[in-house]
C-alpha cells in the first residue's frame, strides 16, 4: 500500500470515518424528517421500530446465507444493509454510535 494519492488503491480506498458520517446523517433525518428518505419513513412510522426490527432479522439472514454461499460479494452488500439498519437502530434507541465504539474498545 502507498501513500501516493494518484495510485488507484488511493483513489478507492474507503475513509473510516465513513460510519460516523453515516450515522449522522441518519441523526439527521431523524431530525429533520425529509419526506422521500427512506432514513426518515423508519423514524415517522408508528411501527417503525418493529419494520427496523424485521430489516435486522432479514438482513441477518441474508448475511448468514451469503456466507454459507461463500458469495463475498453477496456478502458485503448485505453485511452493508445489516449494518445501516443497526445503526438505524441505536439512532432510535437514543444511543450514540461512540456507545457502540466504547463497547468494543472496552473488549481490546
Ligand atoms: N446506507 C443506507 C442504506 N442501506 C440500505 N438502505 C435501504 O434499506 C432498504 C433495504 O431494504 P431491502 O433489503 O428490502 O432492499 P434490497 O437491499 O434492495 O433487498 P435485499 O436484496 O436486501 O432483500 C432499501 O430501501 C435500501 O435503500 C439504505 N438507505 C439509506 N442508506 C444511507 O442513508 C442515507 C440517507 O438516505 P435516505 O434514507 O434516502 O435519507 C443514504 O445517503 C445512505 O448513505
Amino acid at each position: 500500500m502507498t501513500d501516493d494519492a494518484s495510485s488507484p488503491a488511493a483513489e478507492t480506498e474507503p475513509d473510516p470515518q465513513v460510519l460516523a458520517d453515516l450515522f449522522a446523517v441518519i441523526e439527521d433525518r431523524k431530525a429533520i424528517r425529509p419526506e422521500g428518505s427512506y432514513t426518515a419513513s423508519l423514524f415517522d412510522h408508528e411501527k417503525g421500530e418493529n419494520a427496523v426490527l424485521e430489516k435486522i432479522g432479514e438482513e441477518a439472514t441474508e448475511v448468514v446465507l451469503a456466507a454459507k454461499d461463500d458469495d463475498l460479494d453477496e456478502l458485503t452488500y448485505e453485511s452493508a444493509d445489516l449494518v445501516y439498519h443497526l445503526l438505524v437502530l441505536l439512532s432510535m434507541n437514543d444511543l450514540d454510535l461512540s456507545a457502540l465504539l466504547a463497547e468494543l474498545e472496552s473488549r481490546r
